[in-house]
């Protein structure tokens, strides 16, 4: 299967900004910016903060917008007493079809481990939930020159334990933690090198059909402006996209990047 095959996905992850009330603008707007055709083409997707989810799916409910939505992360229990984490049933029930896994951020910040992260990617598949784990190494491993290395063994951690079949309906995400929100975007290559290397990784470990269905996504200072060149990669099947994505404009335009291909 080559990349033309493999649907895009462009997901929007808000991190922790727009309150429920911003949320709802944003969405409108976003599917005003974009046709059936274009949300048919690319698949669109928005990664809101919990408190907003409601509200986003009040909207997309309601308008019967074609945009897909999920979480930011997840907990690996189903329920009980975790003061703080939101379940995948939680989650599901909210109609979320995407969940954030092992962003960086979350590694950095809340100190999750291959560990924790792969809890975290059965707990999304058990309950109906597309896992998007993410992987990606700092600057000294980018200087370093072992980053293929780094993020094979953080994708054999995220994914230890599964079957072809459920890696199968994991997404991944490259993100080069240099990249992230500092404005230096990876060139093209530096994109398809890891990306290449993963979907290779995962003929390894699980079986060609696998690594061939693998959506791959790069994520890192993703604009309107860099999103064609970045798409034109063979490896690279979308994008993960931060701070671009608070502008309806701007990320709509990044989700209408088939037509600078063509160009
Ligand atoms: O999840 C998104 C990434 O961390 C990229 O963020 P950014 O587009 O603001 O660099």
């Amino acid at each position: 299967m080559s990349s033309t095959t493999r649907r895009p996905l462009m997901a929007g992850n808000w991190k922790m900004n727009l309150n429920h009330l911003e949320a709802n603008l944003l969405v409108q707007k976003l599917a005003a910016s974009l046709t059936e055709k274009q949300l048919t083409a690319v698949e669109t997707v928005v990664l809101p903060p919990f408190t907003d989810l409601r509200t986003v799916q009040t909207a997309v409910d309601g308008d019967k917008l074609l945009i897909g939505y999920g979480a930011q992360d997840i907990s690996p229990h189903a329920s009980g007493a975790y003061t703080g984490d939101i379940s995948g049933p939680m989650l599901a029930k909210l109609g979320c079809t995407y969940v954030v896994v092992g962003h960086s951020e979350r590694r950095a910040y809340h100190h999750e481990d291959d560990t924790v992260v792969n809890a975290k990617v059965k707990a999304a598949l058990t309950h109906g939930l597309t896992p998007i784990l993410c992987v990606g190494e700092g600057l000294d491993i980018r200087e370093q020159g072992t980053h293929v290395a780094h993020c094979s063994d953080q994708l054999d951690g995220g994914l230890a334990g599964l079957t072809p079949e459920q890696v199968r309906q994991v997404v991944i995400a490259y993100e080069p933690v240099w990249a992230i929100g500092t404005g230096k975007t990876a060139t093209p290559d530096d994109a398809q090198e890891v990306c290449g290397a993963v979907r290779q990784r995962l003929a390894e470990r699980f079986d060609q059909e696998t690594a061939d269905q693998v959506r791959v996504l790069y994520g890192g200072s993703v604009k309107a402006s860099n999103i064609a060149s970045i798409m034109g990669q063979s490896d690279v099947d979308g994008g993960l996209v931060g701070g671009a994505s608070l502008d309806a404009e701007e990320f709509a335009q990044i989700c209408r990047f088939p037509e600078h291909l063509a160009r």
